[in-house]
This record gives C-alpha cells, structure tokens and sequence, in this order.
C-alpha cells in the first residue's frame, strides 16, 4: 500500500518568502528520506526524456538543490520554472498525460518517492503515478518505451497538492532493484524535483571486474549510516563522487563547546578488506579538523578496531595513508577532532 500526504490545492504565491506556505511532512512521518537519492545527477542519475516540456525543461527534475522562484522571472515562453512543466492539454480524455523517462545515478531498492511541486500553484499536475524497472546495458527512451520493457507499479495514480511534498512510500512487494522510473503526471503541469530515496544496489560483476575500489562510496553500496552531527551539511556528502568545489560539498559540523568528537559511521559495499585510506579536507580552511583516526568493525556487534590512528591533518589537503594489514570488515567509522568539515573519505579495498 502507498502512503501519499495529499496536501490539496495551494494558494497563490503573495510576495515575501515563497517557501512559507509550502506543505512537506516532518522527517519522522518519511524515514526513508535520510536515505540516499537514487536519481542523484551527482551520481549520474538522468531525465533521458519526456513527453512535453514546453514551459520548463526535464533536467531541474534531478537538481540538487531546492527549488527557487523569482516572482520576475519571465522568458518568451512565460513564467520561468525551475522545475520540469508541460503545457496545458486541451479536450482531455480521462488518461492522458506527460511523462518523464528518469535513469537512476546508481541502481538501486527504492523506499520512497518525493514529487515535489515546490511553487507550482496553480498548474501542478492533478494526480502522479511512478512505474520502475530493471534494464541492462544502456536503453535509449525507444528501447525503454518498447514492448519488451516490463513495468512495476511504485505509485499508483494518486492525488497530488500544488507547492508540497508529495511523498510516497514503495510497497513491500515492489522493493526490488531497480534501474530506470517512469513518472508520469495527469493530465498536465509543472513538477520541480523528484528524488528516488533508497539503497544502492551496484551491478557485484561490475564490482568483480573492478577488484579493488572505494569500498566506501554510494554509488558502490556504501552508506553514511549515522553521525554525531548534521548542522551543516549532509555526512553523506563525504562519499560523493568528485571533489568538493565548495565547503557546502562536503560534511561540517558546528564548533563543539565540550570534550567530545564527531564522527560518521559507514556501511561498506560489503565484507571488504581496506588497503588505502584518503582524507579530503577539500575547501576547509579555517575549520577542517586538527586530527582524524578511522576503524573497522565486522558485523553490526563486531568490535571496533583501528585502522588509522589518530593522526594529524592538514586544511585543504588530500591526505594518502596506506594501510598494513586490516582485517575484514562490513562497517568504518571517521572520528574528527574536534569538530570542523571532511570534504570526502575514500576507503580503497576489495570485497573479501
Ligand atoms: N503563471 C504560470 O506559471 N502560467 C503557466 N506556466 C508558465 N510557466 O508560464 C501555466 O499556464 O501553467
């Protein structure tokens, strides 16, 4: 069964904030929105196609950040939209609609959905409905739109309200990996952002033929489980592909006032062996941390051990440590002293 928050039409935006109206749920009503964004674009998630895009393209449907409104914006086509929105159908038959052809950035078990309608008032869709399915190789939209394409059901067509988050829960029966999502939306509209929350579900002959990777990284199964602080940013940052260009990139934490430490805890792509630890204090000048020490545990009761001992770091600074002998692990944890920001950290290893 689905869980939708229908939130009901929205009123006209005012003037002042545009967000102060916008209807989204607590995070405890949603937990599967701290998991990780399978259609992330930094993960290499893409919008392949869609049926209309007349008043705003498809590409803002993956866009990272929220979206944002300019009262002003107007272009020769009307209102400028971040957001994905299709033009006004006319003699409407009960099923039509626009659709969008979304590839996930890491395939993956979806958990939930959120169709966010973010500032589209008074032209968000009426209804939405998200379909699934598992494609090898790389389907062009013809190839995915063919007969041989077999869909699951995530979301059936349900009700959606204007300026909200619209969220989804994925049934039981339909948590399966993964690659592709089609979403649809009736009959017509504007949808600014659509996130696919789930657990990264890597191609193992990928990972075979790899042999030794970063066994912590999202796109390779790894997850950014728990950490002692989120003020900032986001601790899943740190296992992003790429460098961080701006501190917001990585994971910061406020200025601690007591004793203590931060730290992240990971679950990695599998049982692995770490040979080659890397630090990226990227863009943290005045707030990278003064020291950092990581270790290992095997199984969720295994016993922490240490595989870097605390150790000095530098601001802005790729930091290499090569590993002697580490012994099989599922789970890594990154301690910080005190406080501050790690840009990335890259776990190189081979499942064992
Ligand atoms: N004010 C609008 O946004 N109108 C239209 N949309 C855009 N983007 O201009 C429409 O008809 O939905």
């Amino acid at each position: 069964m689905s869980t939708a928050h229908f939130t009901g039409p929205a009123a006209p935006y005012t003037g002042g904030d545009p967000y102060a109206d916008y209807r989204a749920p607590s995070p405890d009503e949603v937990p599967f929105t701290a998991l990780a964004d399978l259609a992330d674009r930094r993960i290499g998630g893409t919008v392949l196609a869609a049926s209309d895009e007349f008043f705003a393209e498809r590409d803002h449907l993956l866009a990272p950040a929220p979206a944002h409104f300019d009262p002003a914006a107007f272009g020769t086509r009307g209102k400028i939209m971040d957001g994905w929105e299709s033009r006004r159908r006319r003699a409407v038959a009960a099923d039509d609609h626009d659709w969008a052809l979304i590839r996930l950035g890491a395939p993956g078990v979806v958990h939930g959905l959120l169709v966010d309608t973010a500032h589209f008032r008074g032209n968000h869709p009426q209804s939405v409905s998200v379909e699934a399915t598992e494609a090898e190789g790389h389907p062009d939209a013809a190839a995915l739109l063919g007969p041989a394409t077999r869909w699951t059901e995530l979301v059936p067509r349900t009700g959606t309200g204007g300026h909200a988050a619209n969220v989804f829960e994925v049934p039981a029966a339909a948590r399966r990996r993964f690659t592709h999502l089609r979403l649809r939306q009736y009959p017509d509209g504007g949808i600014a952002r659509l996130r696919a929350y789930g657990e990264v579900r890597p191609d193992p002959a990928w990972l075979r033929a790899l042999g030794t990777f970063d066994v912590a990284a999202l796109e390779y199964g790894g997850f950014a489980e728990d950490a002692s602080d989120r003020f900032y940013s986001s601790p899943l940052n740190t296992i992003t592909p790429g460098r961080p260009r701006t501190m917001g990139e990585g994971w910061e934490t406020r200025r601690r006032r007591d004793d203590g430490n931060d730290w992240v805890r990971y679950r990695l792509a599998g049982r692995c062996v770490v040979r080659a630890v890397e630090i990226d204090t990227g863009c943290y000048k005045g707030n990278a941390p003064g020291h950092a020490a990581v270790s290992v545990r095997d199984g969720e009761a295994g016993r922490w051990r240490v595989l870097l001992p605390r150790t000095a770091l530098l601001p802005d600074t790729v930091h290499r440590f090569v590993v002697p002998e580490a012994p099989p692990a599922t789970h890594a944890r990154l301690d910080i002293f005190p406080d501050g920001g790690i840009g990335r950290l890259r776990l190189y290893g081979s499942l064992s």
